[in-house]
């Protein structure tokens, strides 16, 4: 059963500024310029962050970044068998706060509440969860806003990475840790392009995934997906704030935001479903506001509105960096083809799909579960939300995952 869809056909909110105007923010009552750029950078406020130093990390499409740092988030207790540490893997715009309040160093409640934490169906009282920053991210671990060597940013200098480095980078973390195995690592989105990298890459560097859970994702990107992240690049780089990607010493409000903003209301168009944005939104104009004498639309304030969100707290070279990784994700590549990777995962799988999902087509993920040898059939969500169902269907995705974790329970738990 799909949750009921919230109505936000707001009343309020007329508009004077335009969301991705560069002067401010998106509604007339922000009065905070957007920020340079969302980067965390060392002596921003720490939360309960922890970080390793991975050190250089190989990267595929050559060369080598250095002293590659992962930010990392942990709940629960490591057990004296070893056998109950879950990784947990963000999507595109995510990081490590998984669960737990908004505090210092994170703007927002975790993105995970009702799947982590005591009780819950990835349940910390039985498990040690542990959730890193992705590499290339901008949420403490090493990112284009970082410093190179020279100690200046590395902005446009900072490399292609692919999901594959992101993987290698966090099996370094799991050595850092002292493991030599994960129970389960779950990903949804570019988190499920990640745990699929790891099924294989893991064991490759005698790093055992015993359970894998794989949300709205695929096992290569497809010709839409490109399509549909090309014009975001596009509006990132073509921003001349961003200059190409040398912006962090421009001041307060002067950053590449308008591109990000745009990029952003592209993706999350792509996130959700047409019946949800037409039964939410539908035509109803923006409270107080004229479609036909230039006022918006209630979807356009929306999109606006996530806009200026995403620009307020998220780095757009980071978003470049991330977004290609996921352009070139293949797990097929230099391995026989994609499924001849899949048939090589080893670990007993559980694969799950949104119905509307128009971004990461359920066949895709039907495909997953049909060559894992190991893999249940398919779980397909009901929902309006589309790919987003997997941060707001708690109550279908929770026991789903919940169900399989029980089933696949190591003894010690
Ligand atoms: C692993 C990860 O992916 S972590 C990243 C997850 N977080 C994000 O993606 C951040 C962006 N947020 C979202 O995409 C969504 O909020 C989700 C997926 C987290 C939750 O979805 P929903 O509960 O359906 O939220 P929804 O899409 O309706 O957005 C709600 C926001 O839109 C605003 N909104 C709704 N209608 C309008 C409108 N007509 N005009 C302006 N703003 C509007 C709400 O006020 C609310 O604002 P707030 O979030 O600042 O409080
Ligand atoms: N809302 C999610 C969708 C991408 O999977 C994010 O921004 O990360």
């Amino acid at each position: 059963m799909s949750a009921p869809v919230p109505d936000t056909r707001r009343t309020s909110g007329v508009r004077q500024r335009g969301a991705l105007d560069p002067r401010g923010g998106s509604r007339a009552s922000d009065s905070q310029p957007f920020p340079v750029s969302a980067a965390w950078r060392p002596g921003d406020p720490v939360g309960r962050r922890q970080f390793v130093e991975v050190g250089a990390v190989e990267l595929e499409a050559g060369g080598v970044l250095p002293d590659v740092t992962l930010a990392y988030e942990t709940w629960g207790t490591l057990n004296e068998r070893r056998d109950n540490a879950v990784l947990v893997l963000h999507a595109l715009t995510g990081d490590s706060h998984v669960t737990g309040p908004a505090e210092e160093g994170h703007l927002s409640a975790g993105w995970w509440q009702d799947m982590v934490g005591p009780g819950a169906p990835i349940d910390t009282d039985r498990y040690f969860v542990v959730a890193p920053n992705v590499f290339g991210g901008c949420q403490g671990s090493t990112g284009p806003a970082s410093p190179a060597p020279d100690g200046a940013p590395w902005g446009g200098r900072f490399p292609m990475l692919t999901v594959r480095d992101q993987v290698a980078a966090e099996i370094e973390l799991t050595r850092a840790l002292g493991l030599d195995g994960w129970h389960l690592v779950v990903g949804a989105s570019m988190g499920g392009l990640r745990a699929l990298e790891w099924a294989v890459l893991g064991p490759e560097a005698g790093i055992a995934v015993e359970c894998l859970t794989v949300i709205a994702a695929t096992a290569q990107s497809t010709g839409d997906q490109i399509a549909w992240a090309h014009p975001q690049l596009t509006a990132i780089r073509s921003d001349p704030r961003f200059r190409d990607g040398d912006y962090y010493d421009a001041a307060p409000g002067d950053g590449p935001h308008v591109g990000l903003g745009i990029a952003r209301q592209i993706a999350h168009t792509t996130y959700r479903s047409a019946v949800e944005l037409d039964a939410r939104f539908g035509r109803i104009p923006q409270g107080g506001e004229d479609p036909m004498r230039g006022g918006r639309f209630a979807v356009q304030s929306y999109l606006d509105h996530h806009a200026a969100k995403l620009a307020r707290r998220f780095d757009a070279n980071s978003y470049v960096v991330l977004t290609e990784s996921m352009l070139t994700h293949d797990l097929g590549r230099d391995r026989g083809g994609a499924v001849t990777a899949l048939r090589a995962v080893t670990a007993r799988t559980l694969v799950v799909a949104v119905d509307t999902d128009r971004l990461f087509l359920p066949d895709e993920s039907v495909r997953i579960a049909e060559h894992v040898p190991r893999a249940e059939p398919a779980t397909m969500l009901r929902s309006d939300f589309g790919h987003d169902g997997f941060l707001v269907e708690f109550g279908q995705l929770g026991p789903v995952v919940g169900d399989f974790l029980s089933r696949a329970r190591p003894r010690s738990t």
